[in-house]
């Protein structure tokens, strides 16, 4: 067995952020930030096979339909995939909507800084974004630069921008300005904020068109209130804050992106960078979807829409070629659905109690902080079965599929079946195949069954009546003699019986076959609505002489009908537990 070596020598412990008076961690989330995907840069650029123009553009009329107003399309200097896309953008009439902002990278090098404007110019509304690593580490092993030649490149890098933009007097577009001192999480903060305050007096911004000041955790370095520390820091230092917009860019290397999203905003940014499901380079960018439904099922509107989540998997699964992880949060196939008999019991007892409720009532579900529905899910897939499965959820699939509002008792003889053919196949077994072992358990469709071929219901007043204990006492007080046909493995006996009801009179009758059954529970109701309306009947058998119980399910138009179609089902169950006892000929 290997072992896991010492780290202490090798890694250090993130030193913490000098902030006694923190005010974030008081502060909560009540509208969303400015959303800048990037997927078509940051994400595109970490994947094995880059996506082509006419992925590109297909994804970002996705990120269009979805809301997003600013979208960081390309790298355009990095091949001439993204610099045609991008001007495929600008120069298609009607493409980017007059409120969207495409958003272009470029690294502080003046060639590249040029043919980035480039690609962008035209279009109504653009942010050039430009970058350059601030973190000691990055400066001396990267860069080879001080502090001081880093502030000089920003700043003549900045000024060359501006020239080219905003102060470029035949420029059509609309500008705005993007500073990312890559590696923030890893740098000294005073410095940071030094060299955003030179590039902010060189490129001047105003209250009306603030300048655009992206901190990233380029690597995730530490827990996420300390990110959240280092935004607050940055805030408090910065001046004329009001003409900055703080924005979040968090890569997942320690798995918490979102949670240093969450409390980066709390801390004051104002806009958040990210990707869809979180694609990007190592462990991914922020997930936008997350930190999207996270803000909705807190009740409030994130302003993007993912009503219909699964046409934006299809999208992003295509173009990306990689999948999404089923427990993904909210985006993942399994993420609504429950196989646990627990989990199972406690949401079908959540969608009891909201019958009646309408769809914007007070969401209340166990185990779901989303409904399903909301992001065009169905319920259908809430609960699913297999071996560690329980009676609630079984009952959920044949109440969905089949309308049968199971009694508790057959819930638990059922589930007892269900396992065992879990267990036997062992898989997870489908909606389609527990309604067929339904049916089959109870004889609703296959053979062998008895039927009911033909029957009558009679009073006879010459027998003595004996009220049954709990039953209501028919108005002649007279029996009822049970006359009929039914067949058992396509063969036809012909019974008569005696009882005070339909139901005891058929049990009568069915002694001269050698089965003598008590009713032990009787409950019906109806299924469907109007003309189509039928009766649903379950009885519960008790077996004369044995412990043995047997459940029996009808269902038929006429209300007695399901009942005696019940009670056959229940029959054809003692049946089935004596196989090889042949059914005696009726004299
Ligand atoms: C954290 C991020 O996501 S940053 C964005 C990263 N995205 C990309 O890199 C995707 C597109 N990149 C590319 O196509 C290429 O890397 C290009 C076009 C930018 C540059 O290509 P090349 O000229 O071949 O350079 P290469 O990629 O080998 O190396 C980067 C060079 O830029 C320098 N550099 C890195 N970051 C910056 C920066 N922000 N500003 C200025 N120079 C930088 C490096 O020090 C290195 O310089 P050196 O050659 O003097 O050592
Ligand atoms: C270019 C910058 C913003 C980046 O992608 C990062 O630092 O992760
Ligand atoms: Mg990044």
């Amino acid at each position: 067995m290997p072992m896991l070596k010492n780290p202490s020598t090798k890694y250090r412990l993130f030193k913490p952020v000098d902030l006694p008076n923190r005010q974030w961690p008081s502060k909560t989330l009540d509208s969303p930030p400015r959303w800048l995907a990037t997927d078509l840069r940051d994400g595109n650029q970490s994947l094995v096979d880059p996506m082509g123009s006419d992925q590109k553009w297909r994804y970002f009329k996705m990120l269009v339909e979805l809301g997003y107003k600013e979208i960081e399309v390309s790298f355009p200097s990095a091949s001439e995939t993204d610099y045609e896309f991008t001007r495929r953008l600008v120069d298609t009439p009607g493409v980017v909507p007059h409120d969207v902002a495409l958003q272009v990278l470029s690294p502080c090098r003046e060639d590249l800084i040029k043919r980035t404007v480039e690609s962008v110019e035209g279009t109504k509304s653009a942010i050039l974004h430009l970058y350059l690593a601030t973190s000691p580490c990055f400066q001396q092993i990267v860069l080879n630069h001080s502090e001081e030649s880093s502030i000089a490149l920003a700043v003549a890098c900045t000024k060359h921008a501006r020239s080219l933009t905003k102060d470029n007097p035949s420029s059509r577009t609309h500008w705005q300005y993007e500073f990312s001192p890559e590696t923030f999480s890893d740098s000294n903060l005073d410095f940071v904020v030094r060299l955003c305050e030179a590039v902010k007096a060189a490129w001047e911004p105003s209250e009306s068109n603030p300048i655009i000041f992206n901190l990233p955790a380029t690597v995730e370095m530490s827990t996420p209130n300390v990110y959240a520390d280092q935004i607050e820091y940055f805030c408090q230092h910065i001046t004329e804050r009001e003409k900055i917009c703080v924005s979040l860019h968090a890569h997942n290397d320690r798995g918490c992106a979102v949670a240093a999203s969450e409390l980066g905003q709390m801390a004051g940014a104002d806009r958040v960078e990210g990707t869809l499901f979180g694609n990007g380079e190592r462990t991914g960018n922020v997930d936008l979807v997350t930190l999207a439904l996270n803000l909705y099922s807190q009740g409030i509107h994130p302003k993007v829409d993912f009503s219909d989540i699964n046409s934006v998997i299809d999208v992003v699964e295509e173009s990306n070629n990689i999948p999404i992880n089923p427990r993904a949060p909210y985006g993942g196939s399994l993420v609504q659905c429950a196989f646990s008999g627990s989990h199972q019991d406690a949401i079908k007892k959540g969608f009891q109690a909201r019958n009646g409720f309408k769809h914007e009532d007070p969401w209340l579900i166990p185990y779901l902080p989303l409904d399903p529905q909301d992001i065009g899910r169905t319920y259908e897939a809430v609960i699913r079965v297999n071996s560690q499965s329980g009676k609630g959820g079984i009952a959920w699939i044949i109440q969905r599929h089949l309308e049968l509002d199971l009694p508790r008792g057959l819930q638990i003889a059922f589930s007892k079946v269900v396992q065992q053919r879990a267990d036997a196949v062992g898989r997870e077994l489908l909606a389609k195949e527990i309604q067929t072992l339904f049916q089959d358990t109870y004889h609703l469709k296959g053979a062998p069954r008895f039927t009911l071929v033909d029957y009558s219901i009679t009073p006879d007043r010459s027998a003595p009546f004996i009220p049954e204990e709990g039953r209501s006492q028919n108005t002649q007080n007279s029996m009822r003699r049970f006359e009929g046909v039914v067949d058992w493995n396509r063969k036809e006996h012909k019974i008569t019986g005696l009882g005070n009801g339909a139901l005891s009179s058929l049990a009568n009758a069915l002694h001269v076959l050698g089965i003598d059954l008590d009713v032990a529970n009787y409950s019906e109701h109806a299924i469907g609505k109007n003309k189509n309306v039928q009766a649903a009947t379950y009885i519960e058998c008790t077996a004369a002489g044995s412990k043995d119980r047997v459940w029996g399910v009808g269902i038929h138009q006429d209300v007695v009908q399901a009942s005696l179609n019940a009670l056959l089902s229940a029959a054809s169950s003692f049946m089935d537990s004596r196989p090889n006892t042949p059914l005696p000929v009726p004299q």
